[in-house]
Order: C-alpha cells, then structure tokens, then sequence
C-alpha cells in the first residue's frame, strides 16, 4: 500500500471522527454571526484576506462581542471579543484553553519548542527560567541600549536627508525599524551585534524581512482550506508532517529556523562560557542561562530549550517592536497636531532637564504615556490569538446575547474542543470600555483618566495588546521602553508627513501586523513617509 493511500486513510479516520464528535456535543450554532459564503472555508477569507480587524469590527457592531462564524466543512468557532469571557480565558481558567498546534505550527518550526508552543508544566518552567530577564529593573538597565539604537536610525536618516536638495527625504520606514528593532534586540537580549542596520544583507535579517511576508502574509483559499484540514490531525503527527511539507512558506520557516539556531548556538556557547569564567553580563540570555544553571534538574531547560529560547525572543521580540514604531509614524503623519504636542513635550523635557531624558523620567511625560497607550490600542500588532477550549466550559459574558432561536444567555456554554478567535483589536475597540469614538485615534482619552472597565483583561492599561493571565507577553516591560526611547529620539528630532503612497496603507495580516500599500502588487512592508528636521523656530515653542 502507498504511503499516500495511508496517509489519506488517516485523515479519513480524523476527519469521520471529528464529524461525529461535532454532532453529539453542546452546539453554539445558535450563536448570532454572518452568514457563510462557503462550505469548504467558511467565513475564513475574512481573517486571511481583508485588512487586519476589518470583519471583527464589522461583525461587532452587527452581532455583539461574541459572533459565531464558519470554519471549513461548516465547522463553527467563536470570536471573542466580550472583556469577562477574555477575562476568563486568558487569566481565570488557568491553562484550560490550549493553543492550537495547526496555528502555532508555523512559529513553532521557526522558534522551536520553547515557551510560545509549550503548555501546562512545561510552560511553567520555561516561563520561570525566562522571568528573571524580563523583570522591571531589568528592562529599565536596557534604556540606554534602547536609546543608543534609536540615535543610530536618527543618523541613518540625516546621512539620507543630508544629500537632498530640498532638506528633506521620503524614508521607507519598515525597511529601516525592522533592522534596528533586530540589531537592539541582539543587544539588549543576548549582548550580541547582528549589524543589521550596516547591512541589509546579513542572513538573519533577510530571512526575518522574507518571513513576514511570504510565510506569515495573507493566505490563499487553498492554503486556509489546509490549515482548517490540519486542525483534525493531532499535534504529534502534524510536526512530522510539516518537517516535509513542500511550499514557500514552510521552505522558508525551516530556513530560518536553521540560520536562527546557527546563532543561537554560538550565543549559549558565549553565555555559558561567560559563566564559567565568573562573568556576568545583564542581557536578557545571561540572565536565562544563569537562572537555568540554578534550577534543580527537574526544572532546568535542556540545550534544545535554550535554544529554542532564544529564538523565541528574536522571533516575538523583533517584528513586533518594530511595526508598532511603524503605525505610530504613520499615526503622527496623520495627525500633524498631536505629532507637535508630543514633539512640544519631549523637547520641554529635554530643556527642564537640561540633559537626555531617562528612564526615570517617562512618567512624567503624560503625553508621551498618552500616545504610547493610544498606539498599542489602536494598531495592536499581534491582533489576534487563538484557542481551544480543554473541557466542556461555560463562558461568564458581560452582556447577554440573543441566540437566534430567541433565547437570551447570560453565559455561553461551550464543547470541549471547541475553537475560540479571541480579538485582541476588537477588544480594543470596544466602545463600552473605550466610548463611542472607540474607533478614533485620541490620545486624548488617557489624559482624562483610565478607560472605564470594571474587569482587568490585560496586562498593561487594561488593553489586550499584550494579553493577560498566565501567558501574558512576558517582553512587554521591554518592549515600552524600547517604544519610548524610539519615539523620543525620532518624533524629537523630525517632522513626519504623508507621501501619497502613505495616503493609502493598508493593515495585512502577517503573523503581527505590517503596513502595505492597498493595490501594489509584491509582498513586501512599506510605509514611505517624508520627514524633515524638525525646527524649534518654525513651532515657536
Ligand atoms: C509591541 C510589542 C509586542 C506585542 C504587541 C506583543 C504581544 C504579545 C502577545 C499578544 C502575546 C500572547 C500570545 C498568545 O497568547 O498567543 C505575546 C507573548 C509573548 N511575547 Fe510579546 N509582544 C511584543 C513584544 C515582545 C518582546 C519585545 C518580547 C521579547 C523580547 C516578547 C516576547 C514574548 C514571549 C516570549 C511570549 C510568549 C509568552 C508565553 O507564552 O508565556 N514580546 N506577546
């Protein structure tokens, strides 16, 4: 018998086996939602096709904070989108919603089993050995790291306007945030230097720049019918399988995942080294390897660990960072006014303080705080995650829904098993937290107090950007600052506006989210925006 003939016998078997299990279980087909376009991927082309959040924010304002919709052969999943039900999920049920392996799979190749794709126990232990790196001094000592990488891009760009005619420069600005954001992260994480901002060709960064695109960008109805089909084939068979999948997504993860290792390799080895000898470096990696080395055998990482580790942090650390400076230059080109208050703040500072800000004195700077918050809110990069229900469950709601046979819940059982879309942007727009102009850039809305919400979702101001509970963004101290020190630098010394390009980007879906230009053909990031100095005398401070 041919192994394809086996192979399609299996996925029979799965696929007889999950119909069955989906018709005797809770139902939640009566859930509101949008009708489906077609059997065979549901309402997927929504998620995979459109701008990021465009179909959850659509289907929230016709059918509420938790919308059923179709997966392929009808199946149906839930989004999330009801602050108690996330409340619930991501922190009072403890680790009774798993990750999807058919989702993760792609990261998992590239980042290995490290702490994104562990669960249960092991999570746990991944995660303690990790802490120790992302705590709030620690981060705080990675200031003037931050600092020093946000000058390097400053005089990257005076080099670029220096030799035009006019003083000023259209600067592509993905091409540029997304190798620094790499070269402070091999600084910061792992006291190494990728150099990837003095060349654009080093291994490393090339293949991140081709991954966003080409293995996490928006995917075709074939593709989203095989990540659906993968969700009835169990986890362990499904690593097998993707260790041979053809196609330029997978090609390109295990390519990745090959020069990632590479370097993680010659890191521990550098790390370990440093140990032995009575060194102590604070990067977030010495830190790791000296809190394994104190661990009992039970709950130490192992080699494959710590290398997956430290992928992990250059695959979740670097891409995010940099598209969220991204749409915030893109926010302030937008909005001239709140771009020259934030650059009126930063520039009085620097005057009262009479040297470069501080890491000490961010909280004093309300407005920076207000666009920081009002970023994060308003252009979540990582925009959705996804889980399983462990057990037949109960979702607590914070309004009631009307199923459409009429009956009203005031909490939504569901089936174990049962597949849940938890929108981080919807969450983030929801207007009974955030008010009616949910959906408007305002920083405004931080300086008057925290939005209302009487149940804590996330882990910082109450957005769901970072997430919340047990598996909360364990870099989001980290990545604040490292936000803070590049808006300082970059909205202090430039002015930002809009070439007609810009007029028109649009939010992909690409793992975390990255601006493209709406009807260019090519998958690749672009956000081209016109800076110049900006002049004290020209804003009259
Ligand atoms: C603006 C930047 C960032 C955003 C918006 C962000 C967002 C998130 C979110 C939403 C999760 C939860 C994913 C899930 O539950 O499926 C997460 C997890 C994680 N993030 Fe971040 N992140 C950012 C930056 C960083 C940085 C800079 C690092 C490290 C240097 C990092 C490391 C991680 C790790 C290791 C996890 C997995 C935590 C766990 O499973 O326990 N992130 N991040």
């Amino acid at each position: 018998m041919s192994y394809r003939l086996l192979a399609a016998g299996v996925v029979l078997v799965a696929l007889l086996k999950a119909i069955y299990h989906r018709l005797t279980r809770i139902s939640v087909r009566h859930v509101p939602g949008p009708p489906s376009p077609s059997f065979f991927i549901g309402n997927m082309r929504e998620f995979h096709q459109r701008p990021v959040a465009e179909a959850d924010f659509e289907w929230q304002a016709k059918y509420g904070d938790i919308v059923r919709f179709k997966a392929a052969f009808g199946e149906d999943r839930i989004l999330v989108m009801d602050p108690k039900a996330l409340q619930y999920i991501y922190q009072t049920s403890g680790y009774n919603f798993r990750k999807p392996a058919e989702i993760n799979e792609l990261s998992r190749i590239i980042a290995g089993n490290g702490i994104l794709s562990a669960e249960l126990d092991v999570h746990k232990r991944h995660r303690k050995v990790l802490l120790p790196g992302f705590g709030a001094p620690e981060c705080r000592a990675f200031w003037p790291i931050f600092c020093y990488h946000a000058t390097q891009l400053s005089s990257k760009w005076k080099d670029i306007i220096s030799t035009s005619l006019n003083e000023e420069a259209v600067v592509d600005v993905p091409r540029w945030s997304s190798r620094v954001m790499l070269d402070a992260i091999g600084e910061a994480a792992f006291d190494y230097r990728f150099g990837a901002m003095d060349d654009d060709e080093t291994p490393l960064s090339k293949a991140y720049s081709r991954l966003v695109s080409e293995t996490f960008g928006a995917l075709p109805d074939a593709a989203i019918f095989t990540q659906n089909l993968w969700a009835y084939i169990p986890s362990e068979w499904l690593h097998i399988i993707s260790s041979y999948t053809p196609g330029m997504d997978f090609t390109l993860a295990r390519h990745t995942e090959k020069i990632a290792t590479d370097v993680a390799k010659e890191l521990v080895e550098i790390k370990t080294r440093e140990l032995l000898q009575g060194g102590m470096n604070r990067d977030v990696m010495s830190l790791l390897v000296k809190a394994n080395t104190t661990e009992n055998d039970s709950a130490k990482l192992d080699e494959d660990e710590l290398l997956a580790q430290m992928r992990t942090i250059m695959l979740a650390g670097h891409e995010t960072t940099a598209n969220t400076v991204n749409w915030a230059l893109l926010e302030l080109a937008r909005h001239s006014e709140i771009q020259q208050r934030l650059r009126h703040e930063i520039w009085a500072k620097q005057t009262d303080l009479g040297h470069e800000i501080g890491v000490g004195d961010l909280d004093s700077m309300p407005y920076l705080q207000a666009v920081i918050k009002e970023t994060l809110r308003y252009h979540p990069v990582l925009p959705v995650t996804h889980r399983d229900a462990g057990r037949d469950d109960v979702l607590p709601l914070s309004k009631p829904i009307r199923l459409t046979t009429g009956k009203v819940l005031h909490e939504l059982p569901i089936p174990k098993g049962q597949k849940l879309t938890l929108s981080i942007a919807g969450y983030n727009r929801n207007k009974d937290i955030f008010g009616e102009d949910a959906h408007v850039f305002n920083p405004d809305r931080w300086l008057s107090g925290s939005p209302k919400n009487s149940v804590n979702v996330g882990v910082y101001s109450n957005l769901l950007t970072f997430a919340g509970g047990l598996r909360s963004c364990i870099g989001f101290r980290f990545a604040l600052l490292e936000f803070q020190a590049f808006m300082i630098e970059l909205v202090g010394t430039y002015e930002f506006s809009l070439t007609q390009e810009a007029e028109n980007i649009r939010r992909e879906p690409c793992g975390t989210m990255t601006p493209f230009i709406e009807g260019q053909s090519g998958r690749e990031a672009h956000l081209p925006l016109r800076i110049k100095f900006a002049s004290k005398s020209a804003e009259r401070l």
